[in-house]
Order: structure tokens, then sequence, then C-alpha cells
């Protein structure tokens, strides 16, 4: 990392939506070759101010310059016209077209990529540069997400990024994919390129980033700092102020709650000899059989990717099944649809809540109520509004859902709120099922603790939890007994008290 004055320094910067102030005098400051981390709770600030910085919102005060000059923009071409590219956490490409088409079709204000030909060759360089291996002409859907994401930042350097912001980009990653991106990163800085991390993972700011900053409410807590000299304990205190270190640095609590273990009610959740095929009509499922019993979590390990997702989808009642069995407490289940099965007390977190469980555009009240609704507990013929505000305001108020407001939208929530929404929905009286995919996916280290703590409750009441995950503490933490899944097959079960290595065995197919 070079050292002297910085390539770019953000001073003093506000940010207001309507009355609520989300940023306030925030400074950040980012030096030529380095990995700096951006770090902070759910609701922070951060987006707000790579908003800021890529031109998608400007700031209501502050000062923003690049190598000691002011920098002004004002929208997205601003940016990446001075160098400044951003990889979101939902990739900004095209499935139908090649990666290729993709880059073209970003490359308006860059002449020199205008041929399929240079296009094609600035991707195979860029990835070749830091290590990638990529195929600029497969089509873009048929790619991993892993793919996806080191073709998304093949395309963003690719257009000219030297200061590059990569949003959350290890959220969706299997553990070693995990690793060799943020080998890459290094690599990347290494090259002189300039990166900004935004990251819930402790662990990645210690070990690969160079300096942190860490932001809390809205306002800059530590600026800079060097991560050498900083432990994850250290770190996890500012972020989330002095009160605050009993929980882990990937904010899992590692003991199972007191009592947790509890005896174990009937099958609530009974699956047989299940198999089921992928959209391109490979098997996803083959054989499976399980069982959750009241009042216990059964922990689902396995690498994602391994009939997981599609596993969570026939339960759920959107996918269909080839073949087998599936009762929910006792009744025959795969032929209901979703809200039939709702009635017969599943309820469900999906892995990705904004596209399958919560809808951006409508209200905060209307979301928390989206079930109810259809189901007529606020009236037939007419709705109740201002039972379902009374009632949504109640919500926020008990689940602590900080920044919202019955009428605020949805989609401006951030993760760890939306989170929230979506666990008060769901963990209702009603809920004799809870089935959980990757519950703390993208959330901070407090919002992923009461994410457990929801689900140990749950289960503490009499629920039957099914936890699919694959962080293998989260499952660890949580679960009375551990299934482990690969290539869509149950490859055994292990006691609650299994070790991480015990687990990888039977993923590796070793008994
Ligand atoms: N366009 C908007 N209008 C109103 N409020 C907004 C808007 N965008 C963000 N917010 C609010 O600003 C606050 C900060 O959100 P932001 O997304 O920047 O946090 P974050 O630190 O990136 O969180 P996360 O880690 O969950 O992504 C939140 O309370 C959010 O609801």
């Amino acid at each position: 990392m070079s050292q002297g004055s910085p390539l770019l320094t953000l001073s003093a910067i506000d940010k207001s939506f309507d009355i609520h102030r989300v940023l306030n005098s925030v400074s950040f400051e980012l030096a030529r070759g380095e990995v700096h981390a951006l770090l902070g709770e759910n609701g922070a600030g951060k987006s707000t101010l790579m908003n800021i910085l890529i031109g998608v919102y400007s700031a209501d005060a502050g000062k923003l310059e690049l190598e000691g000059k002011p920098l002004k923009i004002s929208k997205p071409s601003d940016s990446a016209r001075q160098g400044i590219g951003m990889v979101h956490q939902h990739f900004r490409l095209v499935d139908r077209l090649t990666l290729t088409e993709n880059l073209l079709l970003a490359a308006d204000d860059h002449p020199q990529l205008k041929s399929r030909a240079a296009a094609r060759e600035a991707l195979l360089s860029t990835a070749k540069e830091i290590g990638f291996t990529l195929n600029p002409d497969c089509q873009v859907g048929e790619l991993s997400v892993a793919e996806k994401q080191r073709a998304e930042i093949c395309k963003v350097l690719a257009l000219g990024a030297r200061i590059l912001i990569l949003d959350e980009p290890t959220a969706v990653l299997t553990d070693s994919e995990a690793s060799s991106m943020l080998a890459a990163i290094r690599r990347m800085a290494e090259s002189g390129r300039s990166i900004i991390l935004i990251t819930h993972k402790l662990r990645e700011v210690v070990g690969f980033s160079h300096r942190v900053t860490i932001m809390r409410r809205g306002e800059t807590v530590a600026a800079g700092l060097d991560t050498s000299d900083l432990s994850i304990e250290k770190i996890s205190s500012l972020m989330m102020g002095s009160s605050s270190t009993s929980l882990s640095p990937d904010g899992i609590n590692s003991k199972k709650a007191p009592g947790n273990i509890q005896e174990h009610g009937p099958d609530l959740l009974a699956i047989s000899h299940l198999n089921a095929r992928r959209d391109d009509g490979a098997p996803a499922l083959t054989d499976v059989s399980l069982r959750v019993r009241a009042g216990e979590i059964l922990g689902l390990a396995g690498v994602g990717g391994n009939g997981q997702h599609e596993l969570t989808e026939l339960l759920s009642g959107i996918r269909s099944a080839s073949s087998g069995s599936v009762m929910i407490d006792g009744a025959d289940a795969l032929g209901l649809s979703p809200r039939q099965r709702r009635k017969l007390g599943l309820r469900v977190i999906p892995a990705d809540r904004m596209a399958s469980a919560l809808v951006s555009d409508l209200s905060i009240a209307a979301n928390l109520s989206l079930t109810s609704v259809v189901s007529g507990r606020f009236g037939r013929l007419w709705l109740n509004r201002r039972r379902i505000q009374r009632e949504a305001q109640a919500s926020i108020e008990q689940h602590e859902i900080a920044g919202a407001r019955p009428s605020g939208r949805m989609g401006l929530l951030s993760g760890g709120n939306a989170q929230k929404v979506l666990l008060a929905r769901e963990i209702d009286s009603g809920m004799k099922l809870l089935l959980a995919h990757s519950p703390t996916r993208g959330l901070d280290i407090r919002a992923s603790a009461l994410v457990h703590q929801r689900l140990r409750e749950a289960a503490a009441k009499g629920a039957a939890c099914l936890l699919v995950s694959e962080d293998v503490e989260e499952i660890m933490a949580l679960s009375d007994r551990i299934c482990v899944i690969s290539a869509g097959k149950i490859m055994g079960e292990l006691p609650g008290d299994a070790s991480a290595a015990d687990i990888g065995r039977l993923i590796l197919g070793h008994e």
C-alpha cells in the first residue's frame, strides 16, 4: 500500500431522507493500493455513503476530493468517468447475454471498448491480471454465483475502475470461494488499485484489509485504523458501542441456550424418499428422508448448490417433486399450495428475502400484514387499514426495527431491518414448522444474534425448525441434530455437538 497523500477523501458528508438524518458529518479516506474495509451494523449508512460516491445520491453537505482536487459527481456516469466502480450484492448483469455483450452494453462512454473483439480482449486481459479464469463468450445465466461475481468484477475493472467498491463480496460464496475472492482482492490492491470492502465479517477485516473505517448510526466512529493493530474484539466493540462483546466474530453466539434441548415432541416435518429435479432436468434431490420434531432445530449443513435451494422451494410449495412424500404436522403436504401449507403451520424465511418474501415497493405495514390480509384477518371485503397500521406500529416497536415507519417503503430498509420485518411476520402464534434458509446472510453481528435468538425461542415454544445453512458455525451453534447434504443426497446424521471436522468429513463423503 502506498503512503503519502490520499487518493480519495470524503469529508463531513451529511445526508437526510425527509427528516431522517442518515449521515452526520461522515469522513472517509482511501489510499492508493489499499484494501480499506468499511464496517458498520445494518443501517449504519455504509450504502448511502457509497451511493453518494458513485452518484446515485447527492450529499446535502460535505466535500469529495480525488487526488487533492474537488470531485464533482452528480450522476453515476460521472463516477465511472473518474474510475470509480461498484460491484453490488445483486449483480448488474443481463443473464441472456454473454459476458462480452454485457461489457459492450455498459461501455457507452468507452469508445475503445466499442468493438466486440476489443471488449472480449479487455475482459480476458483483466481476468488474467487478477488471476481469474473466465469465458467471455459464456451466457451469464449459465454461470454460478461465484462466476457471476468474478465476471462482474472483471466488467467493472475493464471499464477502467481504479477505485473498486465491493459490497459484501463474500456473502454469497462458499468458504473456499470466499478465500480465493479475498486473495484476488489483495492482488488487485497490489497491482495499484484501491478497494473499498463493505463487509460484516470481522475476520475479513483483520485478515485481508489494510485499514478499516467504522460507522455507527450515521457517524464515523473510527476512521482509517490500521488493522494490524486491531483485534476482532476491539473492532466489534467499536462497531456496536462498548456494551457488546459477548458475540463471536461473525455474530454467532457459540453456545446453545441452556434448556434448548428439551424432550422433543412428535414429527412436525417428515420427508420420505423425496426426489426432485433442477430446472435443467438434472437430479437435484435423490431419496432425501428427514424428520424434524416439535421443539428441535435440525441443521442441514452443506456447500451451497447441493440441493438446498430446491429443497426449500419444494417444502415451501413452489417446486414439485418427482416422487416421495412430505408430511407437515401429519398431513400430506405435497399437493398443497403455499397458502394451504401455511394453514398447516409452515412458516418460511427464504435465503433471498427481497426476491421471494418481501415486496420492496410496498410499505412496511403492507409487508407485515401480507399473509394476514390473504387469510382475511383484516377483513374479507374491506380491509381495516387503521388496524393494519396500528399493528404494524406495535410490531415495529416490539421488534426494534430501527428507522421504520408503517408507511415507509420496504425497499429502503437496511438488510438487518428487512429481516426483522420478515421474522416479525413469519414467527406468529400459528407457526408449527419454521423453515429458515441462510437466515443471517448479509446481517451484522447484532442482527444475526437476534435471528438466532428468535430461532431458539421458536423451538423452545415447541416449533420444529429446519435450519438450512452453508455456515458451519451457525449450524453447530444452533442445531440439536445435524444432517449433511451433498449432491442432493443426505450423507448422514450427527448429534448437535458434532465438530466442524465431523461435518466436513460427511460433506466429503467420508464416514
Ligand atoms: N432512499 C432512502 N430513503 C429513505 N431512507 C433511506 C434511503 N436509503 C437508505 N435509507 C435509510 O438510511 C439508513 C442507512 O441505510 P444504509 O442502507 O445506508 O445502511 P447500511 O449501513 O448500508 O446497512 P446494511 O448493512 O444493512 O446494508 C437506514 O435507516 C435506511 O432505512
